[in-house]
């Protein structure tokens, strides 16, 4: 059994008889044990190396002179860590051997007030605590003692005790206990050591019979919803005005506002208060105030630059809120990933299937957007049909495949009888849809008489889109499109046909006829000059692609001539400077052929692999054109080879288990919450926002499967705080006007709307379009950049999220690993790799770790106010757009059919 810790004051034993007991640490109390614990900052300042000398007699049985690099390792030592009268220093984790940091004055005086408090309850209320969870006088002395024993263990330093219980998740903490290499309250990580003591906590009342679901933090949940229900009626108020469909700049303020509603509820957090309530209004109040009283000091003038060198940047401006990422754009980047974002499923063409040019990237659109599509597109489409270029055949209704075949063989057969030969070019163009220069469309689109509103929604369909390419098991990260149009969309293919309906002006003395982009150009040949004024076409042609940004292709590009004649004029047709290849009398002629009149006219074999018979008389809608448009144009046998493959397997086919699926079915939203009560609600805001504003479809909310940091909300508080919202009476006079009190205007504060609200989150928990997620690992002490490791199905189920957002300070700290990083650290770097989908990070600053501050900022604010990490005073916005590509394995999916999709996979029930 180790020794206490010395200068780590003992508080009296707390219960005696079992009768109410003293709390040590009020907050008179704290106050003194403040100012005589915590007087200096963090060590982040200088930039040398450290030598950390012994200056508490305290200390004494730890005595040692470590060395370390600032910034780099500890040398290790084999005696504990000794104590150091010194902050975290930087790059290390939080710990409570640091006697200046915030984790040290938690361990040593904090927790155990939080800790006393239960006991306190549990003596004041036994009576009623046993009655409400019939729980027996045994039961509760059992769990108090061990309430007495997690304190006395933790205020002398013990190591920590493994669990007693038998359950799967005790035996996972047993294993993490055992592989800690310093099992010391204080010695460990901060934060291992706090999840380890409300996990301990746990135990005491999982060890009795009665007090199995009974929360301790329970009445002071309750008592915090009620605290601010206040503000809860005003937020309520103002969300009237949000939720419905509104113009791009209010979106962006209203989103503006419920991120900042969001960030400060998070000082809501009963932790950090010891269990005092919160009341927020009052908490904005005195904040104010003290930054009126304690501003921080006037930036740096800004530095001068080198001589003849451009100016030093000036220094960021003062203020409270860090906001690293346009907030805006977070909002339009999920949006676009509803509307605008296409998993890409690549079909294989001809050639190698090693050769990513040989596929065409084929988009699976949102079924939104595509309705959305069809509206625009049926209205655009009766406007412009009249400009339609007669040459083209692919996505116009009336006109297909056949239509544009049709045409060819009636001019080679007149041509034929009448003795002439014919040339035929055929044109290939490299990625033709996805090379439509965006600019350039617009300009055409104008031409032909889109123009205002219209004009713009086109320029807003054709920016911003990102997709994602779906192979086998595999599905990329998201990356921007910056040109080109959506194969595989309704809008996409007239936009490319649009784009190229200038194109017949380059042919002067030859025949067009398109479909889609695939061209044949062709001219009836008599004479030498026939063959050099269709080259001057081509040429033309080739002019015409460099002005509108399309590639021909010259290598896949040919000749055919059709004549009757042994020997036919020949002329070596060029395509930006190269040579096509021609066809005629070799042993590829028959392949080109799909025409049974065309081949015996030419006098060649009948091609075998005849195509399957197309639908004549059906018109081609530009749906299906799209989905098998390219497939169908030319009728080569080859591809008609490969159509009658494809057609056999469009047979149904059984539909998998939505786990093993790698397109999510639906747009989630993820948030990964925090405090019960008012911040809570925030979240419930700021949820209801994203999906009212159609930005995403469902949202997740994860909360603790136990009561944890008293204030973090459970499944129970959840379903408490949407129900209390559905029944609250609220109803106050509240004085408006400039002078509260005095002769302002007397207002009602009412909670109608927030009522209305509580209806309406009952009805989206009901339809599964918000749902809570209560998994074991958010009570784990792992940091997040472990939880591929130790959890590998929540990871990938969050992989399916939009977007993450992760709120308050606990999270905060679990996604940096609870280490002192350098605080301008990039939050991207921060995460250590913890990437499932991109992540947001709401939080009020109450412990001293930070990241993504600008140069300079973090020493501003600590010659203001040393403790300012300490006080939730301050807050982040953070955002890292970055995702991990979703990787779909043999990993059991368990609930995640049903937490998604609300289905019941067959191949899952018995999980
Ligand atoms: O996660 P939350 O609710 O924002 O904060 C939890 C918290 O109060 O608990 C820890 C101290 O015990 C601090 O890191 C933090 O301030
Ligand atoms: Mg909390």
């Amino acid at each position: 059994m180790s020794s206490p810790v010395k200068g780590v004051s003992l508080p009296q034993s707390p219960v005696k008889g079992g009768t109410p007991i003293k709390v040590p640490g009020t907050p008179a109390d704290l106050a003194q044990s403040k100012k005589s614990s915590r007087t200096s900052s963090p060590t982040r300042s200088t930039g040398e190396a450290q030598r950390f000398v012994h200056q508490n007699s305290d200390d004494e049985d730890y005595y040692t002179t470590p060395d370390f690099i600032y910034g780099g390792p500890f040398i290790t030592v084999n005696r504990p860590s000794p104590f150091l009268d010194t902050g975290t220093p930087m790059n290390l984790p939080l710990q409570g051997t640091f006697k200046k940091s915030f984790a040290y004055f938690s361990l040593k005086d904090r927790i155990p007030v939080i800790l006393t408090k239960i006991i306190d309850y549990l003596s004041r209320d036994g009576a009623n605590i046993k009655s409400a969870n019939g729980a027996s006088e045994e039961d509760l002395n059992n769990f108090m003692q061990s309430v007495v024993k997690l304190k006395n263990d933790l205020v002398t330093n013990k190591d920590y005790d493994p669990f007693t219980l038998d359950t799967p998740n005790a035996k996972k903490w047993n294993i993490w206990i055992e592989n800690q290499d310093n099992k010391k309250y204080f010695n460990n990580t901060w934060m291992f050591t706090e999840c380890y003591l409300y996990r301990k906590l746990r135990e005491g009342c999982e060890l009795t019979k009665g007090l199995q679901n009974f929360d301790y933090f329970e009445e002071q949940k309750k008592s915090a919803f009620d605290n601010n229900v206040e503000l809860m009626c005003i937020v309520a108020d103002k969300m009237v005005n949000m939720v419905h469909k509104s113009e791009k700049d209010k979106r962006k303020a209203d989103f503006v506002t419920l991120l900042k509603i969001c960030l400060w509820a998070n000082k809501c957090d009963l932790s950090l208060s010891l269990g005092s309530q919160v009341n927020l209004i009052q908490a904005a109040k005195d904040a104010t105030e003290k930054l009126r009283l304690n501003p921080p000091p006037p930036p740096p003038p800004p530095k001068k630059g080198k001589k003849g060198g451009k100016p030093a940047k000036e220094a960021a401006p003062q203020a409270p809120l860090v906001i690293s990422h346009d907030p805006f754009q977070m909002i339009l980047d999920l949006k676009d990933k509803i509307w605008k974002s296409a998993y890409i499923t690549p079909v294989h063409k001809k050639g190698s299937k090693n050769e990513v040019a040989n596929y065409r990237p084929i988009s699976k659109l949102c079924i939104l957007a595509k309705v959305f599509e069809r509206i625009v597109y049926d209205q655009v489409y009766a406007a412009v049909r009249s400009s339609f270029s007669p040459t083209q055949h692919g996505f116009l209704k009336g006109r297909s495949t056949v239509s544009n075949l049709i045409l060819l063989n009636d001019y080679l057969t007149d041509s034929m009888d009448g003795g002439a030969q014919v040339d035929v070019i055929y044109t290939d163009y490299s990625k033709a849809f996805d090379r439509i220069d965006h600019n350039i469309l617009k300009t055409k689109l104008y031409r032909i008489g889109i123009c205002g509103d219209l004009l713009r929604w086109f320029a807003s369909y054709l920016e911003n889109r990102s997709q994602s390419v779906v192979v086998n098991n595999y599905i990329s990260s998201w990356v921007k499109i910056p040109s080109g149009v959506p194969q595989g969309s309704l809008i996409g293919p007239l936009l490319f046909i649009l784009y190229v309906n200038d194109i017949d002006l380059c042919f002067h003395s030859s025949n067009l006829l398109i479909f889609a982009d695939d061209m044949k150009i062709y001219s009836k040949i008599t004479s030498v000059e026939d063959m050099l004024a269709l080259q001057d076409d081509l040429k033309r042609l080739d002019e015409y692609c460099q002005l509108n940004k399309l590639d021909l292709n010259p290598a896949k590009c040919s000749v055919i001539t059709f004549s009757r004649k042994r020997f036919p004029m020949i002329h070596p047709y060029e395509l930006k400077g190269q040579g096509l290849v021609f066809t005629f009398q070799n042993t590829t002629f028959k392949f080109k052929c799909s025409c049974h009149r065309l081949a015996t006219l030419a006098g060649v074999p009948l091609c075998k692999q005849e195509a399957p018979p197309t639908e004549e008389g059906k018109e081609a809608t530009p749906e299906k054109e799209a989905k098998e448009g390219k497939d169908k144009k030319e009728a080569t046998p080859e591809k008609e080879g490969k159509e009658g493959k494809e057609k056999k397997e469009d047979a149904p086919k059984q539909i998998p288990c939505p786990a093993k699926m790698t397109v999510p079915q639906a747009v989630m939203f993820d948030i990964v919450c925090d405090n019960t009560g008012y911040e809570l609600f925030a979240d419930l805001c700021l949820a209801h926002f994203l999906v009212a504003q159609k930005i995403v479809q469902k949202v997740r909310f994860h909360v603790k499967d136990m009561p944890w940091f008293i204030s973090d909300v459970t499944e129970k508080d959840f379903r408490y705080v949407v129900n209390a919202c559905t029944n609250s009476n609220f109803s106050k006079e509240a004085s408006s006007g400039a002078t509260e009190g005095e002769g302002g205007a007397v207002k009602v504060i009412k909670a109608d709307n927030l009522r209305t609200l509580g209806q309406q989150w009952n009805q989206y928990l009901t339809d599964g379009v918000f749902q809570i997620m209560a998994e074991e690992y958010w009570t784990y002490p792992h940091v997040y950049r472990d939880m591929k490791k130790y959890d590998p199905n929540l990871y990938r189920k969050l992989q399916y999220a939009v977007a993450i957002l992760f709120k308050g300070d606990l999270n905060y700290r679990k996604l940096l690993g609870d280490r002192n990083c350098n605080p301008t650290t990039g939050f991207e770097a921060a995460l250590q790799g913890f990437i499932p989908a991109p992540i947001i990070a709401i939080r009020t600053v109450k412990a001293e770790l930070i990241c993504g501050l600008p140069k300079g900022r973090w020493d501003q604010l600590t010659a203001a106010d040393e403790k300012w990490m300490q006080t939730g005073d301050y807050g982040v916005i953070q955002y890292c757009p970055k995702g991990e590509a979703l990787k779909v394995s043999d990993r059991p999916c368990m609930d995640y059919c049903q937490t998604c999709f609300g289905v019941i996979c067959p191949e899952h029930t018995d999980i």
